[in-house]
């Protein structure tokens, strides 16, 4: 569903994000770079590097308006420009340190400047062809940003190892919560033939180090499940080949009955000698059109999708046939957590959704093979404006894990609301699980350090189509942006990173920088004001989950209920009630079990708590309801006046384009306000000490 429509602009025309290249104007810096941006030397001929010496030759004619040469040598001839070569070859190593050399990981880079009376060196290094590409991103845009050439020295490694985009693109071209136009690799049930904004997208892709794209919803039907097999194999070849130029991987979504659908077994049972046959010929197959090829994401048992509990057959089990047929071409399952009761009756109060996934899958902790990664949401539910982080990270130790971030607004406002992700991520990475003892955070789990993987890292569900500007809201490229730098370095600062995403964009206007920093900062928690504070969630239309709705899952089938009455609301998820908080360490059991000391931005998520309640604040809980909407429909009248100061500052069709979009967020969120005070005055009948209008 687009809320917007775009006029005129024809379908093949975008923009480039924080890749549009603008002039430099400022001739002191042109000045002084120049003699270090004239040559681009490449030292190994080798496809991929020169790939990367085109992306800086292309950036450096747009930005400095001088056409550098790209030369290919392989002996020290040069004294001004830029270098860039692969960690082992001899010049290069002439120019570094050991412990330089020793610091470059496999998907690492090092940038550094030699400057002598007789040299102007910039060094671009790398040990594999997707680090030159990352350092070569990075480079550019440190040139942009008009970083010190004199300082500039930087050395580079991800995290966490896998850095994968899901796409939740059908074939017929839609996109499962898609609020950006439609797929960009797939319509009317085929690949799509233009391979030129595929191209693109990798170029964003990598500009943000992301290394792993799966192209396909995770619930795959119709034409999907054939994605496999050769009638759509050499298409999608083709993607992974230029997804390969930007260090990135193809994965592919599967349907897990596939050996049923396409290859005509009787069964799809994971332990059937067959069925193991089946998928290891389809592997040997998809692995002879794309060598690199990364593995499968699989949603199983998980909202009507087949899996191993079809055959009585355990998670593991599932899982652990499909890694065996990967692991001979160095493959990954990517299996998913998501699996819950989605035919709960509302009457049953014993079944809490929200333990579910523990449920499944703890008991199987040490069971997957070692090229199996388990995917979990952030959090226990369904990427609610507010969760507790999920109590499966830090809860298998012995299990390699991801987290999965919805960059994708769904419940975040629909790429109409502003609502910048990046500050509620960062509290989730930030969060000490204590499974190890003090200092065992999320970003410490998921990047592999605290356990030790191999396989583990972050996924984010795609927010980008076919629009002009990839995202719909323009200003929602941040998310994406902040997704693929805080899976390279979740230690930075989000106001780092969303700077740096200003900047690169809009440019250095201190006006400009300043005020979109502070709409993008204090995004999320207006929206969580207006909306559904206190980790309530779930008052949301049914089906397309835009707009208010307060009872629209509260007699429904997925386990997703406040239960309020005239007197309380939440569900009692204490060791008490569902017994939701025993899925935590003892640290934050006693914490999330006591009302008082619960964090009160998740009260509703934990406890049921009477209207008359009082906060920290001195507020009752229904006063606390009345004030959050009120100022939050109010602050967005501030986004809307920070945004007005930057008109004349903003290329037009972008400013007209937010404030198009912040216009209707102003309405959205008026609605929310009142249909959620009313829904609560109605219950309690308690007014506003306030006298506010609330209708009655
Ligand atoms: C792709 O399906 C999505 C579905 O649209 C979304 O509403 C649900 O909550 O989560 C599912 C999932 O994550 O699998």
């Amino acid at each position: 569903m687009e809320h917007v429509k775009q006029k005129g602009v024809p379908q093949n025309q975008y923009t480039m994000c924080w890749l549009d290249y603008k002039r430099c104007e400022d001739e002191e810096y042109l000045k002084k770079v120049i003699p270090f941006i004239s040559n681009i030397f490449i030292l190994d001929n080798n496809y991929y590097f020169r790939n990367a010496a085109l992306e800086l030759k292309e950036a450096i004619k747009n930005i400095f308006g001088v056409e550098p040469n790209i030369q290919t040598t392989s002996y020290l001839d040069f004294h001004h420009g830029t270098l860039i070569g692969k960690l082992g070859n001899e010049v290069i190593e002439k120019f570094l340190e050991k412990e330089e050399k020793e610091q470059i990981g496999n998907e690492g880079f090092l940038i550094k400047v030699v400057a002598t009376k007789t040299q102007n060196i910039i060094l671009l290094v790398a040990k594999t062809e997707s680090g030159i590409i990352y350092g070569t991103f990075e480079l550019i845009n440190r040139l942009r940003v008009k970083s010190n050439l004199s300082s500039l020295y930087i050395i580079e490694n991800p995290k966490a190892p896998l850095r994968v985009i899901n796409h939740w693109d059908n074939m017929d071209g839609s996109i499962e919560r898609g609020y950006a136009g439609s797929s960009i690799f797939f319509s009317n049930n085929r690949v799509k033939r233009s391979l030129k904004r595929v191209r693109d997208y990798a170029r964003l892709l990598a500009s943000i180090g992301i290394n792993g794209v799966v192209i396909n919803n995770v619930n795959v039907r119709g034409k999907a499940i054939w994605l496999i097999t050769p009638k759509y194999l050499p298409e999608l070849s083709e993607i992974a080949e230029t997804f390969r130029l930007y260090g990135i991987k193809l994965y592919i979504s599967i349907n897990f009955a596939s050996p049923i659908y396409i290859g005509g077994l009787s069964t799809a049972d994971p332990l059937d000698p067959d069925v193991f046959k089946w998928w290891q010929e389809t592997v040997k197959t998809i692995y002879s059109y794309i060598p690199d090829f990364g593995g499968f994401l699989v949603k199983a048992d998980s909202e009507f999708n087949p899996g191993p509990y079809v055959y009585g057959r355990s998670h593991a089990d599932g899982a652990n046939m499909l890694a065996r047929t990967l692991l001979p071409y160095g493959g990954v399952v990517i299996w998913r957590a998501f699996v819950y009761n989605c035919l709960q009756d509302w009457r049953d109060t014993k079944t809490d959704r929200a333990k579910a996934a523990y449920e499944n899958f703890k008991p199987l902790d040490g069971e997957f093979l070692d090229n199996v990664v388990l995917q979990i949401k952030y959090g226990p539910m369904d990427f609610q404006v507010r969760e507790p982080v999920s109590p499966l990270f830090g809860g298998m130790e012995k299990t390699n894990q991801m987290i999965e971030l919805q960059i994708t607004q769904e419940y975040t406002g629909q790429q109409i609301h502003l609502c910048y992700l990046g500050t509620l991520w960062k509290e989730i990475l930030e969060f000490d699980t204590y499974c190890k003892g003090k200092g065992s955070y999320i970003k410490r789990i998921v990047d592999g350090s605290l356990f030790g993987w191999k396989y583990c890292g972050f996924a984010g569900v795609s927010n980008i189509g076919s629009s002009i500007n990839w995202t719909g809201h323009d200003l929602a490229q941040a998310n994406l942006w902040t997704f693929g730098k805080l899976a390279w370095n979740p230690d930075r600062s989000v106001e780092d990173i969303a700077k740096e995403w200003i900047l690169l964009t809009f440019g250095d206007d201190k006006k400009v920088v300043e005020n979109i920093l502070w709409m993008l900062l204090n995004s999320h928690r207006i929206y969580e004001k207006y909306t559904t504070p206190l980790g309530l969630g779930w008052m949301v239309n049914p089906g397309h989950h835009y707009g208010p709705n307060p009872e629209g899952y509260e007699y429904s089938k997925w386990g997703t209920y406040h239960r309020a009455d005239t007197k309380a609301i939440g569900v009692d998820r204490t060791s008490k009630g569902t017994g939701y908080t025993l899925q935590y360490h003892p640290h934050w059991q006693k914490i999330f079990d006591d009302i008082e000391k619960c964090p009160e931005n998740l009260l509703l998520f934990f406890h049921r708590v009477p209207y008359t309640y009082r906060l920290k604040s001195g507020k009752t809980l229904i006063q606390f309801m009345y004030d959050s909407h009120f100022e939050g429909a109010e602050e967005v009248d501030v986004l809307i006046q920070k945004w007005e100061e930057l008109r004349g500052k903003i290329d037009e069709d972008i400013f007209n384009r937010v404030s198009e979009r912040l216009k209707m967020q102003k309405e959205h969120a008026i609605e929310w306000r009142d249909v959620i005070n009313t829904y609560f005055y109605r219950k309690t009948g308690i007014p506003d000490e306030k006298g506010r209008l609330i209708y009655p």
